[in-house]
């Protein structure tokens, strides 16, 4: 951890009365600091180290949302809650903490769930990974950090799809304030103005949000083409005021050089009635009593080789906040899902909700490369080690290695429309797509340049560039996802066997919709447009992957149909409903429908995709709900 004391600075020596002052202030301090640890959440590694085992409320998930629910309902000092994690603190985890070394952590490794796609029928049958965090803080301990809010149209249209007016932008704002406390970045050299509009922005709430930036020569250039381009591609001062359209600087969740996370800024501040189990999966929910539809009871267990299962009864509630994923596999693993499908696998049938596990959807993203004359945003790793260990300054001090970000809103006149398909979007503030600049480097993504992945197994670490494999010199390369940000495909989340540890049955049907490949079509030509602005083309001449691709529609589908990836943003697969209506899986309460006593709260949730990453929805949605289940019992 990098020190921000003052040790080893010369300083003349103060007279002994303000010694004396300073150092009873330093104790009072520490005192302070002793009971804050004292009255803090208690973190548990196994069950049987539980000091109880009356819970009012059980947490199931101690991710993005689970966190935020868990500490916000152990605001009230009456209610005692437990939140189950399958995986470990991210409190001894480094790489979790340094915004740079995120993709350590993020693939493939202890702290991901390590799960496959089916194969991608539209994507030459091609299985991708599609990692999900396993630690605490889930998604938001092990995630790039990009925090973009969507946009206004994202929440009208969830208001509008489920009767219920909360979930409005207006209504639902003050909730997206209030996950957010704006901080200065780390290093005075670099300025912030200019760079976000303060005034849709919050200073006093949890999770640190920052506009960290890396000076590059592609940021001027970029905003030069925004003077020129004006109608394409307008500056975006800020990409969280509603309407997410233009270029602009990207925003992170960090705060003073450091990850922020539900785990960081939620639990780890939670009161001490907030108890916190680590390293155990919930295998089912179960009704609490016989024949009854009242669901408190949670199977868990220590892991895939435990054979011992435990239960534990919540008295008022249990929240499900396994996440997009995790909350479907655990309804249809307790009984609560399509009848079939649960038969198939000799699951007893509690509740049949056709809904549970569809409507599934996640972005797509394809990465591309151009060649450039631009310097590589390529840098020493120990040097940048050493330098945030010092001060939390420097490149790890940042979660990408081009801080501007762009969002295209395609003209209904646009190719993609010709034919009369509609606008999948929630409305005119929705982006179609965004550019998610990655780097520029010498070093060749896995892929190969002009080297088609093989069609049976690729990764999507690998394909996205990720990992890289060999170096290229003297051919340095724009990196991008082109990413279709309001995809029309739905897919499914289904069990391959009767057990959580049966792998889950990931569909996220990409580019199931022709639709999606033609938003994704014209999202290349809109790159294309923008290098050849004079900004630009001086710099950035054509595709260096896929290559050697010609600029022919059929060529640009084709690589499309092999290279595309879910960008990690997976929501609907519990989709919320309307009160009383015959689909979906939780009403507008979040309460799972035809039972009593779970509700459900995370990604899952959320029916449409909103315009850009889900971190920031989420906790929106996770304070909102904590809201509403803190206003069933208070007063009580
Ligand atoms: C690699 C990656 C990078 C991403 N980058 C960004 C980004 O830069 N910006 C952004 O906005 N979004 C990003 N996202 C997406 C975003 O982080 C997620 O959409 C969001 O955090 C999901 O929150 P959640 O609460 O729904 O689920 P999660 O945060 O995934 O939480 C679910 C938790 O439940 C636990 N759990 C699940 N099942 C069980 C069980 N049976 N028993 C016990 N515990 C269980 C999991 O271990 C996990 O901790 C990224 C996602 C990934 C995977």
């Amino acid at each position: 951890m990098y020190k921000t004391g003052s040790e080893g600075l010369n300083r003349p020596s103060l007279p002994t009365s303000i010694q004396a002052m300073l150092l009873a202030a330093y104790s009072v301090l520490t005192l302070l600091t002793l009971i804050r640890a004292v009255l803090s959440a208690q973190y548990f590694q196994r069950s049987v180290d539980l000091p109880q085992v009356a819970y009012d409320f059980i947490v199931i998930g101690g991710g993005t949302a689970g966190g935020v629910v868990g500490s916000r309902l152990g605001e009230i000092r009456d209610h005692r809650v437990l939140v189950i994690e399958a995986g470990p603190s991210n409190q001894d985890v480094f790489d979790s903490q340094v915004p740079g070394l995120s993709h350590n952590i993020g693939y493939r490794t202890q702290f991901d769930w390590n799960f496959t796609t089916t194969p991608q029928n539209h994507v030459n049958n091609t299985i991708l990974s599609y990692p999900r965090a396993m630690i605490l803080g889930g998604c938001s301990s092990h995630n790039e950090m990009t925090y973009t809010r969507g946009s206004q149209d994202d929440y009208d249209r969830w208001a509008a799809t489920t009767g219920d007016d909360n979930l409005s932008w207006k209504n639902i704002l003050p909730y997206i304030q209030k996950v957010e406390k704006w901080s200065t970045p780390n290093d005075p050299n670099l300025p912030e103005d200019d760079h976000f509009n303060s005034s849709v922005h919050n200073k006093d709430g949890m999770i640190g949000v920052t506009a960290p930036y890396f000076p590059h020569p592609f940021n001027d250039l970029l905003l030069n083409a925004t003077r020129e381009m004006n109608d394409e591609f307008p500056f975006l001062l800020d990409l969280n005021s509603g309407k997410p359209i233009g270029l602009g600087w990207g925003q992170a969740s960090i705060a003073h050089g450091l990850r922020s996370s539900s785990a960081t800024a939620y639990l780890a501040h939670a009161n001490d009635n907030v108890h916190i189990l680590l390293n155990t999966h919930v295998t089912r929910i179960l009704p609490s009593t016989n024949q009854s539809h009242d669901f408190r009871t949670v199977e868990f267990t220590s892991g895939p080789e435990a054979t011992a299962r435990h239960t534990l009864t919540a008295e008022k509630e249990i929240i499900l906040s396994g996440g997009a994923i995790g909350s479907p596999q655990l309804l249809l693993l307790s009984g609560i899902g399509p009848r079939e499908e649960l038969e198939e696998l000799g699951i007893e049938v509690i509740i049949d909700n056709p809904s549970v596990g569809r409507n599934f959807s996640d972005q797509v993203s394809v990465p591309v490369s151009f060649s450039t004359t631009l310097p590589p945003t390529d840098f020493d790793q120990m040097e940048a080690l050493s330098q945030w260990k010092l001060d939390g300054t420097g490149r790890l001090a940042l979660a990408r290695h081009l801080s501007p970000i762009g969002w295209v809103r395609l003209a209904a006149t646009s190719e993609p429309f010709k034919d009369g398909s509609p606008d999948p979007t929630g409305g005119q503030n929705s982006p179609h797509l965004e550019f998610f600049f990655g780097g520029i480097s010498s070093l060749n993504d896995s892929t190969g340049i002009g080297n088609p992945p093989p069609a049976t197994k690729i990764t999507a670490v690998e394909q996205a560039g990720v990992i890289s494999t060999t170096r290229t010199e003297n051919n340095l390369s724009l990196q991008i996802d082109v990413v279709d940000v309001n995809p029309v495909s739905r897919g499914s989340i289904k069990l391959s066997g009767p057990s959580l540890f049966d792998p889950p049955l990931i569909d996220p049907a990409l580019l199931a919709s022709s639709l999606d490949t033609a938003i994704l079509t014209e999202g290349i030509r809109s790159l294309q447009r923008l290098w050849s602005s004079s900004a630009f083309s001086e710099h950035i001449s054509g595709f260096s992957t896929p290559a050697p691709l010609s600029t022919q529609t059929e060529d640009i589908v084709e690589y499309i149909k092999h290279a595309s990836t879910p960008f990690g943003h997976g929501v609907g697969s519990c989709s919320m409903a309307p009160r009383g209506a015959e689909w979906g899986v939780v009403d507008p309460e979040f309460k799972v429908r035809g039972l009593k006593g779970l509700r459900i709260v995370d990604a899952s949730v959320i029916p449409f995709i909103p315009s850009g990453h889900t971190q920031a929805p989420v906790y929106a949605i996770a304070e909102w709900a904590s809201n509403v289940i803190r206003s069933t019992y208070e007063g009580l």
